[in-house]
């Protein structure tokens, strides 16, 4: 699809989007701000929140703003495409929507609305499995749109490979395995407050929908919440996991296979070894090992070593259009955007997701072209470099 994103500008000035309600605004560093007003406290934090004294989270940041961008004049690249292929999968753009579990509590509609705007704007979303809502529910509200399922690999086989069969059967093409949260991390904000989402059955949709998980209860989770949550929440981000038990995914799932939560080129290289089509560099957006290295420092590396054998995906801290060309001249083939998405949300829901997810292709077409490119495939190293 060759669309100009850039198009949306002046959209953006006529509709005066500030005096808009709910109060959107287009620069992404303040969507937070936005969502704090609207947002109690829990939910709030647990979006805004990160592992520890937050170290990472800022060091994410930090390596974008670190590297510049150096723009070529005079290119003709007036007419322009982000268009990309990743995992043999046709893209409009060079971003997807980053899982991002527990969107009930941040607007009512949650995945739907995630998945409808996903859909209008023609991006694929990556459906978490700590989903407010069912996989079949959230595959019909993104219709003909893109989707790939993140999965929390539960240690029960059963029902592992019951919701991949869903996910399958629900039109999910790639699957998204995360590897860096078998357990949550220190978060002072949520534990300050006590706040654990899924306590309630928030984002528990997925277990509480399938039979296998189902079958194992005494009781049905309608009569008794907690005790399906107390036998789910403990084992399903596989706490019972190593790399040996990578073929198991390989048998029970047709389609690619990313995974997530890559930041050493030796993991890089094993996930290459066993077989996999893709990783994400990803570091959780800061949220897990306090202290561990910037998401960005380790996408080159990673990138120069297993590149050319699987597809190398990034995310934590990507919030412009820069920034995602950024990665790419570093080596990733797309995005995932996190947070700020899920600021809209809370902001607009379907709208509000929308809006954002506009806003990062407009400013991600303007600025791929005023830095001399018509498109996605010509950024590389040299969009770094002053000679
Ligand atoms: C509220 C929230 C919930 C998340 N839930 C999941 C999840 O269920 N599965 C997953 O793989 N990643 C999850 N992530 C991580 C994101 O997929 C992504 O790696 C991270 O948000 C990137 O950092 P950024 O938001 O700072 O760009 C979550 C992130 C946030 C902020
Ligand atoms: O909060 C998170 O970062 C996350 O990945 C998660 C894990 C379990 C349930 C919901 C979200």
């Amino acid at each position: 699809m060759s669309q100009s994103y850039g198009n949306y500008q002046p959209e953006i000035y006529l509709n005066g989007l500030a005096d808009q309600t709910p109060p959107f605004t287009t620069d992404p560093t303040r969507l937070a701000e936005a969502a704090r007003e609207r947002l109690a406290d829990g939910p709030y934090w647990y979006v805004a929140g990160a592992a520890g004294s937050g170290a990472t989270e800022r060091a994410n940041r930090a390596a974008f703003d670190r590297r510049r961008l150096v723009p070529r004049m005079l290119t003709g690249a007036t007419e322009r495409s982000l268009a990309t292929t990743v995992l043999g999968e046709e893209l409009a753009a060079p971003v997807l929507l980053a899982p991002v579990g527990v969107q009930g509590i941040l607007h009512e509609d949650g995945e739907l609305a995630t998945a409808r705007a996903a859909a209008g704007v023609g991006v694929p979303m990556v459906l978490s499995t700590a989903s407010s809502h069912t996989i079949e529910d959230v595959a019909q509200a993104n219709g003909a749109g893109q989707r790939w399922y993140q999965l929390y690999w539960p240690n029960d086989d059963d029902v592992t490979v019951s919701i991949l069969d869903r996910a399958r059967r629900a039109g999910f093409t790639t699957l998204v395995v995360t590897l860096d949260t078998w357990t949550l991390a220190w978060r002072p904000r949520d534990l300050d407050q006590s706040y654990l989402p899924f306590i309630r059955g928030v984002g528990c949709a997925i277990p509480f929908s399938d039979p296998a998980f189902r079958a194992g209860l005494a009781k049905p989770p309608e009569e008794d919440v907690l005790s399906a949550v107390l036998k789910w929440v403990p084992t399903f981000t596989g706490t019972d996991k190593t790399w040996d038990r990578l073929p198991f995914l390989r048998r029970h799932w047709e389609g690619p296979i990313v995974l997530k939560g890559i930041q050493h080129v030796g993991d890089a290289r094993r996930a290459a070894a066993a077989g996999m089509d893709g990783i994400v560099v990803s570091n959780h957006g800061g949220r897990q090992v306090d202290g561990a290295v910037a998401s960005l420092d380790a996408l080159e590396p990673i990138a120069a070593a297993v590149g050319e054998r699987l597809d190398v995906l990034f995310d934590s801290g990507v919030r412009t259009g820069a920034d995602v060309l950024k990665a790419l001249a570093l080596g990733a083939k797309a995005v995932l955007y996190g947070r700020p998405y899920a600021y809209g949300l809370a902001l607009g829901g379907e709208d509000g997701v929308r809006h954002v997810l506009r806003s990062l292709l407009a400013d991600l077409d303007l600025t791929l072209g005023l830095s001399g490119h018509s498109s996605v495939a010509e950024v590389g190293p040299g969009s770094l470099s002053l000679e």
